[in-house]
């Protein structure tokens, strides 16, 4: 029986260091943002996000989360700017959420959880692939959105209404024609510093970029992610809940804001 790692009482958050001693790192994520003491950083880039809908390919409970993958074998799909230089191939996007609405998120600002974070996982074109570029310090930027509880959000719709065919670890389905620029706010304006996976193996090449303004969403479509299943068909179910690393120490690193 593989016991892997996951968010239960004997294989989360807390014990992952046994099998990936990098938890305890000097550039682990997530972490708690203090805007008072983020500097703004006027050398920083307007964050350029251009994806094409026509890459998104399908959607995938991994038993952690899930995610929606896109074909990144081209430079249609990037992200440009920001903080980072060069350019960034969008991978996949998950989330990360709570059991109710008071937690959920992995990033926290002062001290406040969000009931959901979406991140985009992008990587570094200098490299030749995602797992290269993984195991290098500036192989990965990831944006983070917040998701806050007030109206439904209609631009969630689809992928919320795809879970019901991926509910158990493993499922997937096709999943086309999505542009993730649908699920950001209005503002770009974002917090950035120096990173990691915040999942095993926790790999310290991630330039996180997590933006200021959260988008909305409803209690009941946060009732859709609590629907899914860490667990397999015809296991014992185990509700997808709680699937967040919580805030890691800062070890000395500065955030940088992009605004004033
Ligand atoms: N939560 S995270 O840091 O984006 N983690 C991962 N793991 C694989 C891709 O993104
Ligand atoms: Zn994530």
């Amino acid at each position: 029986m593989s016991h892997g790692w996951g968010y239960g009482t004997t294989n989360g958050p807390e014990t992952w260091v046994e099998e990936f001693p990098i938890a305890d790192g000097l550039r682990q994520s997530p972490i708690n943002i203090v805007p008072k003491e983020a500097k703004f950083d006027l050398s920083l880039k307007h964050l350029k996000l251009r994806y094409d809908s026509s890459n998104a390919k399908g959607i995938l409970n991994n038993g952690h989360s899930f995610q929606v993958d896109f074909v990144d074998d081209s430079d249609t799909s990037i992200l440009t700017g920001g903080p980072v230089s060069g350019k960034y191939r969008l991978k996949q996007f998950h989330f990360h959420w709570g059991s109710s609405d008071d937690k959920g998120s992995e990033h926290t600002v002062n001290g406040v959880k969000y009931p959901c974070e979406l991140h985009l996982v992008h990587w570094n074109t200098k490299y030749p692939s995602f797992g290269e570029a993984a195991s290098q310090p500036d192989g990965l930027a990831v944006v983070g959105v917040f998701l806050k509880i007030g109206a439904a959000n209609p631009r969630l719709q689809k992928v919320l209404d795809a879970l019901d065919a991926i509910k158990t670890k493993g499922k997937q389905t096709t999943f086309t024609n999505f542009d993730p620029k649908t699920l950001l706010p209005g503002s770009l304006d974002y917090w950035t510093y120096e990173g990691s996976l915040t999942t095993p193996p926790l790999l310290e090449s991630v330039t996180w970029i997590v933006l200021k303004e959260p988008i909305s969403v409803s209690s009941t479509q946060m009732t859709k992610f609590r629907g899914l299943h860490f667990s397999g068909e015809g296991e014992n179910p185990c509700s997808m809940v709680d699937n967040y690393r919580p805030p890691q120490p800062l070890k000395g690193r500065q955030v940088r804001a992009s605004f004033k």
